[in-house]
């Protein structure tokens, strides 16, 4: 049977901007108050998923969700009619209003952690929102997620899907970004790195000073029993305090994996070799661990260029290729740096590169922009087949941006009214092209 590794991306909903609501990312902060363009940011996702399907990867897209979130804002006490609700957060409480606001859901490798079947006891590929419990604005994506996720993975024959963990800073789970598989072939058993940044239980743990620590141990610990995965093929990892507190607020910021290559800076863990030597321990196979030492590409470089936020793919013709946004193009050292790992003898074969600046101004990366799915063909063929990249939906989809979104926004504009009629018109449209049910809390 052939096995794929799917991404699903998620699409850009129309009330993107900028609200500097994610302290930790440094992108987040220095860009507050800038003015989004909503349909560029769109266009610009819908041009990377497409260019994957192009090449050959099977490549889906994840609905956005509802926002304003009139919803959390009513639970909060703001109430009267829709309009008055935006109009007293506005003024009582704007940065409350900005969390309500966020299209952050469009960075789905924050969405939820996803352990294909031939890792898991029951055979199945399993699903666990993340609950995102750091970032307020975040925290109210999990339900909704869970929602598109089952309209995606909808036959039950096939995908098991979990509830998030419990709302608790204990249970602090950011999905995907801190989650990476190694394996021989997608399809063979593989080894799930967790990664994390604190043990929310052990008070004399290492931990940053400055920036929080999103994810911890308990939560990836948490993860692994529900996913039914055996001890053997999993290693826990703890992200390195020093690169949290530079602005390293997920694993997917300083490391990348992709079936036998392991692509990570030197700062990233903490015990490297012991868990490099618990990897090759417990994946028999011959394995690529790429360390970028500081010396060639500094942290804030990482950070700055997102040089490991970039997704390894692996090609149809078995090549692996890197997909990278343009500011590693545009920062001299790292651009030297992915040069060079073109000539050091590993999978690694090509870098291409995309212009996903909406969404990096923002702190999402190419890989912070999908969540992947690996697959066989079986699983494939039961996705909702609607929500699977092609020509025809790449053509729906632009149509459908260009007839619904904006093309600038700034956070004043998020308490006029009628973008929460532009937004649920949007997106119940949505919901009929990509055949998804009323996952919206405005359709139920
Ligand atoms: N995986 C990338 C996630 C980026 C995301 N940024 C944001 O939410 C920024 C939103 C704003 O500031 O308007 C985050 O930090 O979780």
């Amino acid at each position: 049977m052939k096995h794929f590794e799917a991404n699903f991306d998620g699409l850009v909903g129309p009330t993107h901007n900028y609200a500097g609501l994610s302290f930790g990312n440094v992108a987040s902060l220095s860009n507050a108050a800038l003015v989004s363009n909503p349909k560029a940011a769109a266009k610009q996702g819908l041009q990377k998923a497409k260019a994957l399907a192009d090449m050959g990867m099977v490549q889906g897209m994840l609905a956005p969700q509802e926002r304003p979130d009139l919803y959390t804002l009513r639970r909060i006490g703001f109430s009267g009619s829709d309009a008055n609700v935006l109009k007293q957060a506005a003024k009582e409480a704007p940065m409350l209003l900005n969390a309500c606001c966020s299209a952050s859901s469009m960075w789905t490798a924050n969405a939820a952690t996803v352990s294909p079947s031939a890792d898991t006891r029951d055979g199945k590929l399993h699903f666990t929102p993340a609950n995102l419990v750091d970032k307020l604005h975040r925290s109210i994506e999990p339900l909704t997620t869970g929602r598109i996720l089952t309209a995606t993975f909808s036959d039950p024959h096939y995908f098991h899907h979990h509830s998030h963990l419990p709302e608790h800073n204990s249970f602090g789970d950011e999905g995907a970004a801190n989650h990476t598989r190694l394996c021989n072939e997608y399809g063979h058993a593989g080894v799930e790195l967790f990664v994390y940044g604190q043990e929310a239980t052990n008070p004399n743990a290492p931990k940053p000073q400055k920036y929080p620590a999103r994810q911890t141990l308990e939560a990836s610990m948490a993860v692994a029993r529900l996913h039914q995965l055996e001890e053997e093929n999993c290693v826990f990892i703890q992200q390195n305090p020093d690169v949290i507190d530079q602005g390293v607020f997920h694993n997917d910021v300083i490391a990348v994996g992709n079936q036998n290559v392991l692509f990570y800076h030197e700062q990233a863990f903490l015990n490297t070799q012991h868990k490099i030597d618990e990897i090759k321990r417990k994946l028999d196979t011959e394995l690529y661990f790429i360390e970028v030492p500081t010396a060639k590409v500094a942290i804030n470089d990482a950070v700055k260029s997102y040089l490991f936020n970039t997704q390894i793919i692996t090609l149809p013709s078995g090549e692996m290729a890197i997909i990278a946004p343009t500011d590693c193009q545009e920062n001299p050292a790292v651009f030297a740096y992915l040069n060079e790992l073109l000539t050091l003898n590993t999978p690694i074969k090509q870098v291409l590169y995309f212009d996903v600046k909406q969404s990096m101004q923002n702190g999402g990366g190419p890989a912070c922009l999908r969540l992947r799915v690996a697959m066989n063909e079986m699983e494939v063929a039961a996705v909702n087949q609607h929500t699977l990249m092609n020509d025809a939906l790449f053509a729906r989809l632009n149509l459908w941006v260009d007839k619904h979104y904006r093309d600038r926004l700034t956070t004043q504009d998020l308490a006029d009214p009628q973008l929460i009629i532009e937004s649920r018109t949007a997106l119940d449209e949505l919901t009929q092209i990509m055949k998804l049910g009323s996952v919206y809390q405005f359709q139920r």
